[in-house]
């Protein structure tokens, strides 16, 4: 058992705001709603599900999402601007993520403030949500590139004013994971009486290892996205933080993950963005086996090549016949088609297999393996 796995840890599904943010994607209100119960049901903890501010059309979809009366808790994103924080109350919003902007190149080349304007106008907001008995969490935009001291002071003045969580950004997704859980580690050990979230992005393809050495950090949230859509690489991605606790640390989370590869088709196709077949997780391909080495192994034992059971993400296993496959392999392969083979008539075959597998550049279907062993059965006779 890892030592981490008494620590509660929640997740913060941002798939409705910062997943939509990806340049391009649209939800339909449909499509938001359809997202939101599904990942509800699942058993997320809580969803980021748009910005206000937007507008009308996005208040009036908000408000649909409320209307739902999911388990999970809705929150919206804000600038700490109160006209923003007043849209989020007129869509019947209990929580929000009141944004900051706290490293000194987005407060001076972004926000064109100063640090002071940055904390006064913390007190302000917050000041302001608090007193209409909101859940906030302060999100620090840009943290991985602020001031560690600054950002302490902010975090103790957040917890001063009553703010809930204090949300640590890597927005650009520009650190490693040791730097992380050494910065989230500072920040908790300095302001123990906020909880922390880690939202981490993937510039760099190290958004979910980020999420994790968050967490080991000290975070109690993470904030995720369904397949890891959102701004420019992404964010940290819904199935691969939720597995890698459960497989790497030995952490559940309580999510019901047999319904992730479920989610992840939805969010694909919503977004228009589609699932690769390799994906961590959810592809529909990372259970599929033909390297004969690899397949004779899963056939003996599924656990020899296999981190987790298929199943558990709501895949499926493939055994598969083309240019790697060994003996064992093509009997399978055969067998799944109701062709019996004896070990000599598969070795007969691999030659034959390979060979088509070259040609056609890919795997073999069905037809062609019916195909193949009629080749045998002639030369047989
Ligand atoms: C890192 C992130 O993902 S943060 C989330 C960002 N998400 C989005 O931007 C998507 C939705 N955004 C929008 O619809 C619009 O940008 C709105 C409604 C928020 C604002 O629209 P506009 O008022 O037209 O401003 P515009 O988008 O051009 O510029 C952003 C403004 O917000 C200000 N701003 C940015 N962050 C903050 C903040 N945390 N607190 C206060 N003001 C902020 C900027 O300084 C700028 O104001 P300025 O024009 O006075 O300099
Ligand atoms: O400020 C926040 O709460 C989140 C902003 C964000 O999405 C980011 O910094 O990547």
């Amino acid at each position: 058992m890892n030592v981490l796995s008494a620590k509660p840890v929640f997740i913060g599904d941002t798939t409705l705001r910062d997943g939509e943010q990806t340049a391009g994607v649209v939800f339909s209100a449909k499509e938001k709603i359809a997202i939101a119960k599904k990942l509800d049901a699942m058993g997320v903890h809580e969803l980021e599900c748009g910005i206000p501010a937007m507008g009308k059309e996005e208040r009036s979809t908000i408000r649909a999402l409320v209307d739902l009366g999911l388990s999970a808790r809705l929150i919206t994103w804000n600038r700490a601007l109160i006209p923003d924080i007043e849209a989020s109350i007129s869509c019947g919003i209990t929580a929000v993520d009141i944004s900051l902007c706290v490293s000194d190149i987005m407060i001076e080349s972004k926000i064109n403030k100063s640090r002071e304007w940055v904390k006064e106008q913390l007190r302000r907001a917050l000041g302001f949500a608090k007193s209409r008995g909101l859940y906030v969490c302060v999100g620090g935009e840009d943290a991985s590139r602020a001031d560690l001291s600054f950002l302490g002071e902010l975090m103790q003045i957040a917890a001063a004013s009553g703010a809930d969580r204090f949300r640590f950004c890597d927005t650009l997704g520009i650190l490693d994971p040791f730097t992380m859980q050494e910065k989230v580690a500072a920040l908790t050990a300095a302001v123990p009486q906020l909880d922390v979230e880690v939202h981490a992005h993937n510039d760099l393809g190290l958004a979910t290892a980020n999420a994790l050495a968050g967490f080991r950090g000290g975070a109690s949230y993470i904030s995720t996205t369904v397949n890891g859509l959102g701004e420019r690489a992404g964010n940290a991605a819904l199935e691969e933080v939720v597995m890698a606790l459960k497989v790497a640390c030995g952490i559940d989370v309580g999510i019901d993950t047999r319904r992730l590869a479920a989610i992840s088709r939805l969010v694909g196709k919503a977004s228009n963005r589609g699932v690769p077949a390799w994906k961590a997780v959810v592809g529909e391909r990372v259970f599929s086996h033909e390297s004969g080495v690899h397949t004779d192994g899963v056939l003996k034992n599924p656990a020899n090549y296999e981190v987790f059971p298929p199943e558990e993400v709501g895949l499926s296993r493939h055994i598969v016949a083309g240019k790697h496959s060994g003996t064992n392999g093509i009997v399978e392969c055969y067998r799944q088609i109701g062709i019996p083979l004896s070990i000599e008539e598969a070795q007969k075959l691999m030659a034959r297999v390979r060979s088509a597998s070259q040609l056609i550049k890919g795997p073999l279907q069905p037809q062609d393996l019916i195909r193949l062993h009629e080749t045998l059965t002639l030369a047989a006779a």
